[in-house]
């Protein structure tokens, strides 16, 4: 996939792409590193001009919390300056559940053409530069966990019930779910998966895998559409990681393959189910971040209320087979897909987490533990709730604040980041964490349940 030049381009001709699109006006998203996607819009005539001098943005949003009030970072922050959204034409698609719009993702652009130093898809974009560089691809897929429901005084009220997984829930939502993923499939996303899970109202949806950034844009441009859709049938999606704290939440699961040249380096070679050294040094190298990637991927207070143990939110900092308690869970491929299907999945993440951080920060975890050819630790199966106390298996960061300081500790993550986009990030974090220390889970329930 091509990437955003670190210049704004002061020649070529961006109308190219623009005259396949039949809209009348375009949304152009980022999303901000409180895992918030807020929005331009343009007419699709001043779309070209948007592309060359692009659309207007504070840097205020660099340092936003998710219930949008402003804090200061140590870099960035405060009411003064301007940014430059630029959207990435080559990612232009029509919304197909929101008649006479298109959309495409932003990059964000100083006043005088640079690449902003703290901006999200630029690191993700920068991240899979350095795999490049070191021989490596990867292809990444957010799976998608939301609840349905109808909103009134109460707050929600679940649109549909029946047992997990069950054919009763999926009678419910049969007919949303052949328009959602229609139109999914429209917008160029191809579906995988949907069936009704485990928790209250909740649904699930996979697509294939894609590029890293264009994995983070479709989870993006996912997301929006899921609301959509359940608006038009007269329910409400919400992706919040918890709207019943004392059941199971909705994660954002990371599903990612790594490849030479040569091929797979999760199937195939002599390591642990087949993995090669360099696949197994990368998987090492996001196992050792994992605590600090959860104030990345699962930060939110809210987030919390599902990181528990049981739930299969991936808690624990282990790796192993199949392990859906484990943080890191091995995939391998069934019998006549082993050469192909191996991934990993990185299960403690939530729609909180900003999709272009997580697939960059992933990355840059892995390729550090390549780079120091790192190995992995024995793997860990069961449930580790239940080892007792004897048990080495510990768990990842419990809260906000705890979760905001490994990230803090992470020389890896501030390596990657730079000084300007770890800090926004732990700014964001940090005064989170300390605006809702006190706050009841159902008083966290209701801040987040309509904001994600
Ligand atoms: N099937 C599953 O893996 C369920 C995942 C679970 N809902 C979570 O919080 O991540």
């Amino acid at each position: 996939m091509p990437t955003m030049p670190e210049r704004i381009p002061a020649d070529g001709d961006p109308t190219a792409s623009i005259e396949k699109i039949d809209a009348e006006m375009v949304a152009v998203s980022f999303v901000d590193n409180a895992g918030i996607t807020r929005v331009k819009s343009v007419p699709i005539g001043r779309l070209a001009r948007a592309a060359r001098f692009g659309i207007g943005v504070s840097p205020c949003f660099e340092t936003f919390a998710f219930d949008d009030l402003m804090t200061v970072g140590g870099y960035l922050g405060g009411p003064d300056g301007d940014l430059r959204l630029i959207p990435d034409l080559g990612a232009l698609t029509e919304i197909a559940c929101q008649p006479g719009w298109a959309w495409a993702p932003a990059e964000k652009y100083t006043q005088d053409g640079t690449r902003f130093a703290a901006c999200q898809r630029g690191f993700a974009a920068r991240q899979v530069e350095a795999a490049r560089a070191a021989g490596l691809r990867l292809s990444m897929a957010f799976e998608t966990e939301w609840a349905l429901g109808v909103a009134d005084e109460t707050g929600f009220v679940p649109a549909l019930d029946g047992p997990a997984y069950g054919m009763v829930r999926l009678g419910r939502v049969g007919e949303y779910a052949r328009t959602l993923v229609a139109t999914v499939e429209r917008q160029g996303m191809s579906v995988e998966q949907f069936h009704p899970e485990y928790a209250l109202a909740q649904v699930e949806l996979s697509i294939a895998p894609n590029d890293p950034v264009a994995a983070a844009d479709d989870a993006v441009l996912l997301r929006h559409t899921i609301r959509q859709v359940s608006a038009d049938f007269g329910w409400r999606a919400t992706l919040a990681p918890s709207i019943d704290p004392d059941g199971a939440g909705s994660g954002a699961h990371l599903h990612f393959s790594l490849h030479s040249g040569d091929g797979p380096l999760l199937a195939g070679g002599p390591g642990p189910y087949g993995m090669h050294p360099t696949g197994a040094a990368f998987l090492a190298g996001v196992l050792r971040e994992l605590p600090a990637l959860v104030a990345v991927g699962a930060g939110n207070p809210a987030s919390f209320l599902r990181l528990r143990p049981s739930r299969w939110a991936g808690i624990w900092h282990c790796w192993g087979r199949e392990a859906r308690e484990a943080a890191l869970r091995f995939v391998t491929g069934v019998r006549g897909t082993e050469d192909w299907a191996a991934n990993a999945e990185v299960k403690c993440f939530d729609a909180t987490g900003n999709p272009y951080l997580i697939v960059g920060s992933v990355i840059a975890a892995g390729l550090a533990g390549v780079a120091e050819e790192l190995t992995l630790p024995a793997e860990v199966t069961g449930d580790p709730a239940t080892f007792g106390p004897e048990s080495e298996v510990t768990r990842l960061p419990a809260d906000s604040a705890e979760a905001a300081g490994r990230l803090a500790d992470s020389t890896v993550l501030a390596a990657a980041m730079g000084p300007e986009l770890h800090d926004a990030l732990l700014t964001v974090r940090r005064a989170e964490a300390e605006r809702y220390r006190g706050a009841t889970p159902r008083e966290l329930v209701e801040l987040t349940r309509w904001r994600f």
